[in-house]
């Protein structure tokens, strides 16, 4: 499912799929079942499912991270998403992902102790299917064995039917039990798997300004995914081995207690203390395979993400260096991870085989000593085999536990980490109604928007980034903020966007303190089109819906409009079906800016943020596109470096050192021939 269209580049991640499962080869070696009736082969029907390194989630394609600005953008793919650079409403693509994931149920997924709590009746279902299976694999075995006996002194046809029908039925069930087991197994992880997911995403997303890239997608894809082995791969099977080997070992008691004994013991050494010291000898190194992905991830994705910059200062080598002794690092654990698995294998099959010559030994001094029926000799000497089929992975199942545990650690993490904002435990309801979907002439609404004597101090700075800001952003006023670089322009767009919390003074939306309000509502109305917004490589149509997803042609025709962008699209033979390529490569600066913006636009913020909109652009289109902006009827903030053309904006504020030192129109500062005229003078 999530048909994950168009959104690959070296900063977004398709976590692909979906929650298919496979039907796995038929598994046709069923010995025992073929030897004892000679119709049975063929069926044990083993169900693989995807559930590797790439994260069997629902489609998902998480975009941007921008660490920047703390925006955050994302693509949820049901229906082929891309991505786009401005923020959206993070609490409507969280739930979009939720159901995404059909299994998704809330109950399953409340923070608890654990990083997860887990469906325990379905988990306890799945042992139950899976000890079933396990048990019918062994009455297989011991029926199968007591039939060849007995066949050989070929009684009466009448006298085998009951055991001929026992193995038919224990053949079947075998396969069945086994089948459901996986499918409910399944199930159960997936819930864990999806919810889990979703409150990892919620909290990245929060968080993606202090974190770094590519670990932060080992975490939301690789961790979340290992922690669901701790369920399916370690607690059922150990548990129906337990179940199983119990069971069995009671059964074999009644036929011959030393064969139990000898039974019991050697699954003691296969099902524990081979799985415990293979564990241990592999512990450190299946601990340390969750942070090596990360640094693997980290590594990869800032080389590729800063290719172009290594290369200008020949440094490539040594960032490709680190990279070789990340992969290094990580190879290594695997190593050691598998060698201890593969002793831990071998030495199961060592403990498999000795018990089977140690019960054939037992039972055949039984049989002599008429202390059982020879008839039992062979259920006493294969029954142990089948056995240990639930005890065979113990080793592995042991090692998943231990590198579950290491990223739940990692997961838990990013759970437990603080909130880059302290959202108010009873948000007050958006004073103004849900921005409505883009029409033209602008949104239908529009809240004041002031910010009274704003004091920022980002956390581990000791000199606050802003102080005693004031602001009036009135409805469709246009506002400009001017700066040298660190003068705290960024941070003001943070701090509306609610990225970051106030240290004094307020922002007030509507006449309610943003602290009042869920941040994910105060991004609701004041949207950012930051200066880098990504562009999928996708279509102008998907690359727009992104902001609204239930978007007609005709709305988003007026969007492209509204960004002076609706005759060029005209222009083109695929019109809104027209490739953009990868970053936007087959736009030019101009369109590629235009494009975010009709992303905002769409979207409805009736309070607009851009960030440097007219960065690395030649005058005239930087010009046409800053005049457009002004004309909006959206109330307009603007963050640049650029001077010329805010001749028309209601209002400049000068910033120097987080404190502002001039405010006023363009002619009020020009005529006052302060600061803002010798940058004027400076820069023109
Ligand atoms: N995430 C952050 N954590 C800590 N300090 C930060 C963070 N972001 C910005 N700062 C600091 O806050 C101050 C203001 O930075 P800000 O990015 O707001 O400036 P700016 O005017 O936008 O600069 P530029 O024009 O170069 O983008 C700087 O001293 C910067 O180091």
């Amino acid at each position: 499912m999530g048909e994950l269209d168009g959104a690959n580049d070296g900063e977004s991640l398709a976590v692909g799929a979906g929650q298919g499962v496979a039907v796995g080869g038929l598994d046709g070696a069923n010995g025992w079942e073929s030897l004892a009736v000679g119709e049975l082969g063929g069926a044990s029907g083993s169900v693989m499912l995807a559930l590797g390194g790439s994260g069997a989630s629902q489609g998902l394609v998480v975009g941007e991270l921008d660490g920047a600005s703390g925006s955050v953008a994302l693509a949820l793919g049901a229906e082929g998403g891309s991505g786009g650079g401005q923020a959206m409403p993070a609490h409507d693509a969280v739930k979009e992902s939720a159901e995404i994931g059909s299994a998704s149920e809330s109950s399953d997924f409340e923070v608890g102790p654990a990083v997860s709590r887990p469906p325990v009746a379905r988990l306890a279902l799945a042992a139950m299917l899976g000890a079933l299976a396990l048990g019918s694999a062994a009455g297989l075995a011991a029926t199968s064995a007591w039939l060849i006996s007995r066949a050989s002194q070929q009684p009466p046809i009448l006298v085998l039917m009951v055991a001929i029908t026992g193995v038919r039925a224990l053949g079947i069930g075998r396969a069945v039990f086994r089948y459901a087991e996986r499918l409910v197994a399944h199930d159960a992880a997936f819930r864990v798997l999806a919810g889990l997911r979703v409150r990892t995403y919620e909290r990245l997303a929060r968080q993606a300004p202090g974190r770094r890239r590519g670990d932060l997608l080992s975490r939301f894809v690789a961790d979340v995914d290992a922690v669901q082995d701790r369920y399916v791969r370690f607690l059922i099977p150990a548990l129906s081995a337990v179940v199983v080997g119990v069971g069995a070992t009671l059964a074999l008691a009644a036929a011959l207690p030393a064969a139990a004994v000898v039974t019991g013991c050697g699954l003691v050494a296969s099902g524990v203390v081979i799985p415990v010291v293979a564990s241990g000898v592999s512990r450190r190194a299946d601990a340390a395979v969750a942070p090596g992905r990360g640094r693997l991830a980290t590594e990869f994705h800032e080389l590729l993400r800063g290719a172009p910059d290594l290369i200008a200062a020949d440094a490539v080598q040594s960032r490709l260096a680190r990279l070789q002794e990340a992969d290094r690092a990580l190879t290594d654990a695997e190593r050691r991870s598998a060698a201890a698995r593969a002793l831990g294998a071998a030495l199961a099959v060592l403990a498999t085989g000795a018990t089977v010559w140690a019960a054939a030994f037992v039972g055949l001094q039984a049989v002599h000593s008429k202390a059982m029926d020879g008839l039992l000799l062979a259920v006493v000497v294969l029954t142990p085999l089948a056995i240990f089929e639930a005890t065979a992975g113990m080793p592995q199942a042991l090692q998943f536990r231990c590198r579950a545990r290491a990223a739940e650690r990692r997961v838990r993490e990013v759970l437990d980490a603080p909130d880059a904002v302290t959202e108010p435990e009873h948000p007050l309801p958006l004073p103004v109604p849900v921005p409505v979907p883009h029409t033209a002439g602008g949104p239908q609404w529009a809240p004041a928007v002031v910010v009274e004597d704003l004091e920022v101090t980002w956390p581990g700075r000791a000199v606050p980034a802003l102080q005693g800001l004031d602001l009036d952003l009135a409805p469709g006023r246009k506002v400009a903020v001017v700066g040298p670089s660190g003068s705290g322009k960024t941070t003001l767009v943070n701090a509306l966007l609610r990225f970051v919390e106030p240290g004094g003074g307020r922002i007030v939306l509507a006449g309610v303190p943003t602290t009042a309000l869920a941040a994910d509502d105060v991004r609701r109305v004041i949207g950012l089109c930051a200066q880098d917004a990504h562009v999928f490589d996708s279509t102008l149509r998907e690359n727009l819906r992104l902001a609204r997803p239930d978007a007609t042609d005709r709305d988003l025709e007026a969007a492209l409009a509204d960004a002076r962008l609706a005759e060029w699209v005209r222009t083109l033979p695929d019109g809104l079906d027209t490739f953009v390529g990868e970053h936007g490569a087959r736009l030019s600066g101009g369109q590629h800016r235009r494009l975010a913006l009709a992303r905002a636009l769409l979207a409805g913020f009736p309070v607009l943020l851009l960030d440097e909109p007219t960065e690395h652009l030649d005058p005239p289109t930087a010009d046409a596109l800053l005049r457009d902006l002004l004309a909006l009827p959206q109330t307009v903030l603007l963050v640049t470096h650029r001077l010329a053309g805010l001749e028309d904006v209601d209002e400049i504020v000068v910033l120097d050192a987080g404190r502002v030192v001039e405010r006023g129109t363009w002619d009020e500062l020009m005529r006052g021939r302060g600061v803002f005229h010798s940058l004027c003078s400076v820069y023109a």
